[in-house]
């Protein structure tokens, strides 16, 4: 043996080996935790796609997030599902004064003064025709049974969405639609509404036509009623395109840029961290992801827990400081046990 082939010496002992991780670890902070909201007060829902997720009516929120926030949650994302309000080809749910979400900013903010609420932006689960934007009657010249994109109109949607739910009292808004040109119209919306300084903007900036959204579509109601977001997110492969993205919102005025979906792309959370390296990267563990890593653990191939801090060490090891969870809740436990 040579005197530079010892590596072991440096990590026999635990708080050696924690001491490996060159500074990034987990903390409960770095969580944000995605909720569904119902339309139904009392609903209580379990989610059979989604593994230990709900649904929640507002009358149950304070007993389902109470214990959460005297743990440490620090974050949450709501997602509107209204199993009962009309929906239309602008999606006009989606900021009716009702409408789940604004309902529950109003509540939470009273209730958890602390809890920095972030609402996800989107027209999908408000759309009679479940895509993320507004459509145009014209077909589309490519695909016969791919949705027209109407771009303007879907950017200047979304912003009025978001303006609203910044008016409810969010923190933080976060656009998942992929609509061109919306984070600059958010922005703008924003600071005509006079709250650019009191709410941020949390870009899904690379957010890739993945096959892992399966079950939040089944917990949302949000699938697509023809063809599929082929056209408007970004292609698994598109790695360059991505970096175009993440620069374009950066440069649109977005606080924060999200990677999504999280674990297929290390490389485009690494990318994101060093071609906007004075934004914070946040990422987003997927449902279909979640549900892998249930899977796998219920199948016996391993431990739960290891394999959701080997998962997630891995997106923090790529850049990510911000991580959309649904192991929000256990990681509340494990980073105590730590
Ligand atoms: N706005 C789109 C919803 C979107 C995926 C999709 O249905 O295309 C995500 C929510 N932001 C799904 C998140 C997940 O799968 O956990
Ligand atoms: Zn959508």
């Amino acid at each position: 043996l040579d005197v530079s082939s010892i590596l072991h010496g440096g990590i026999h002992h635990p708080t050696l080996r924690s001491w490996q991780s060159n500074g990034r670890n987990l903390t409960k902070s770095m969580f944000i935790y995605p909720i569904f909201i119902s339309d139904d007060p009392d609903a209580e829902e379990v989610i059979s796609s989604l593994p230990g997720q709900k649904r929640w009516g507002l009358n149950k929120l304070e007993g389902f997030l109470g214990p959460l926030v005297k743990k440490g949650l620090k974050g949450v994302i709501l997602f509107g599902v209204p199993m009962k309000m009309e929906k239309d080809a602008r999606g006009s749910a989606a900021d009716d004064p009702s409408t789940p979400v604004i309902q529950a900013l109003h509540l939470l903010s009273k209730l958890f003064p602390q809890l920095m609420l972030t609402v996800d932006v989107c027209l999908c689960e408000y759309t009679s025709h479940g895509h993320c934007g507004i459509l145009s009657s014209l077909p589309n010249p490519g695909h016969s049974n791919q949705p027209t994109i109407e771009m303007e109109p879907s950017a200047q949607r979304i912003a009025e969405v978001a303006v609203a739910y910044a008016k409810a009292g969010a923190h933080c808004v976060a656009p998942s639609d992929m609509m061109d040109g919306r984070i600059r119209a958010i922005k703008l919306g924003l600071m005509h509404a006079g709250l650019a300084n009191r709410c941020a903007l949390m870009s899904y900036s690379a957010k890739f036509a993945s096959g892992l959204y399966g079950p939040f579509r089944d917990a949302a109601g949000s699938a697509p009623s023809f063809g599929n977001r082929k056209c408007y997110q970004l292609p698994p492969n598109g790695r360059s395109l991505a970096r175009r993205a993440i620069q374009r919102d950066a440069r649109e005025g977005a606080d924060i840029l999200m990677v999504k979906p999280s674990l297929p792309y290390l490389d485009i959370i690494s990318d994101c961290a060093q071609y906007a390296p004075d934004h914070p990267t946040a990422c987003y563990q997927v449902s279909g992801e979640y549900a892998m890593v249930v899977a796998g653990a219920e199948k016996g191939i391993y431990g739960l827990k290891e394999m959701a801090f080997e998962t997630t060490e891995s997106m923090v090891r790529a850049g990510a400081s911000i991580i959309l969870s649904y192991f929000t809740p256990q990681f509340l436990d494990w980073l105590d046990e730590e």
